[in-house]
């Protein structure tokens, strides 16, 4: 009786990302908040499809921090909105953190993002970072400015490297979450072996935009990692091999598109999270082939390592 049943109804568990311009302490403290075992891997299709930062699990709540990629102010063309991914993850994550250094005036890119972040779904805690390195004064009065920028759900000053208030940050961040069981077991993230995040990385790059003609008839099979300076090396960076197999012709072409195009996409968009997943330059060489039923076919399955 007790706690089991009583953290079983009590946890809460889900998503947030951090926005803000460049600089103004986001990676300080998602590092502050999760501890150093920052994995930057794929996640589940199940779950969400953006890059994740950290996860922080505590017995009462486990806080998974995704990566919003490509927050810039446009300079180009006058009121040109955000990109599609970026507001995707705003509608995806159950919470938002804006930070806005206590050390810097808010700007015309910190309005710029605060009018995109009203048309958010999730609730903005808005969050004065480094406020270790200004007067208490200066922190009151950036408080206070940052209030009157928008209707945030809670304002908070901290200090990642003074570790000021950051688990204050965590409680309000898990406040927002929905109830429910933990997303990940701790571990599973980083003890996943390489191909199967790379393979992972390619199905979620292709999966992206097509999920209803596609449900779960592609599957992803890394043939081989070669490094630069192995014999069989015919290019100077880790060059990755991958079967995309779908079931029918039909889905191959939706996979390929028109002359190609969707498949160069594919292959682009899944290059570059293979390489920061990797932490280095990739050349991939992906194939698309028809292996008919595999869903339904052991020696299929066992090829593709089900
Ligand atoms: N004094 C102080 N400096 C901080 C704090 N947090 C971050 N910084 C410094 O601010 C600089 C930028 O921090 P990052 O965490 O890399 O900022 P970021 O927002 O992730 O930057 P981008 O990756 O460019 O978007 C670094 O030099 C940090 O050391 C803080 O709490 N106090």
């Amino acid at each position: 009786m007790g706690d089991d049943a009583t953290t079983a109804e009590t946890h809460r568990s889900g998503f947030a990302c951090f926005v803000g311009r460049p600089n103004v302490g986001k990676s300080t403290l998602t590092n502050a908040l999760v501890g150093e075992k920052v994995a930057i891997m794929s996640s589940r299709p199940q779950t969400t499809r953006r890059a994740i930062r950290g996860v922080l699990t505590r017995d009462d709540a486990q806080l998974i921090l995704v990566d919003t990629p490509g927050l810039h102010r446009p300079r180009t063309l006058l009121g040109e909105r955000l990109n599609d991914v970026v507001r995707e993850t705003f509608n995806e994550v159950d919470v938002i953190g804006f930070c806005l250094p206590a050390d810097e005036k808010i700007g015309p890119g910190d309005k710029w993002i605060a009018r995109e972040l009203s048309e958010a779904r999730a609730p903005v805690i808005a969050i004065v970072t480094k406020v270790d390195s200004v007067p208490k004064a200066r922190v009151a009065e950036h408080l206070m400015a940052v209030s009157e920028l928008a209707d945030w759900a809670e304002v908070i000053p901290v200090s990642a490297v003074e570790d000021i208030q950051v688990d204050v940050l965590a409680d309000l961040l898990v406040k927002y979450l929905p109830k429910g069981p933990p997303l990940y077991i701790d571990g599973e993230i980083t003890d996943e072996p390489e191909d199967v995040r790379v393979a992972e990385l390619i199905r979620e790059a292709a999966l992206e935009g097509v999920h209803d003609e596609l449900p779960h008839s592609i599957a992803v099979m890394i043939e081989e990692m070669v490094e630069p300076d192995s014999p069989e090396a015919t290019k100077d960076v880790l060059e990755i091999r991958a079967q995309l197999f779908v079931e029918r012709d039909s889905q191959k072409g939706i996979i390929i598109g028109h002359k190609g195009e969707r498949l160069r996409d594919v292959g682009a968009t899944a290059r570059a999270g293979i390489e920061r997943l990797l932490g280095r330059r990739v050349y991939l060489d992906l194939h698309v082939k028809v292996a008919k039923e595999w869903q339904r076919d052991p020696k299929q399955l066992g090829r593709m390592g089900f």
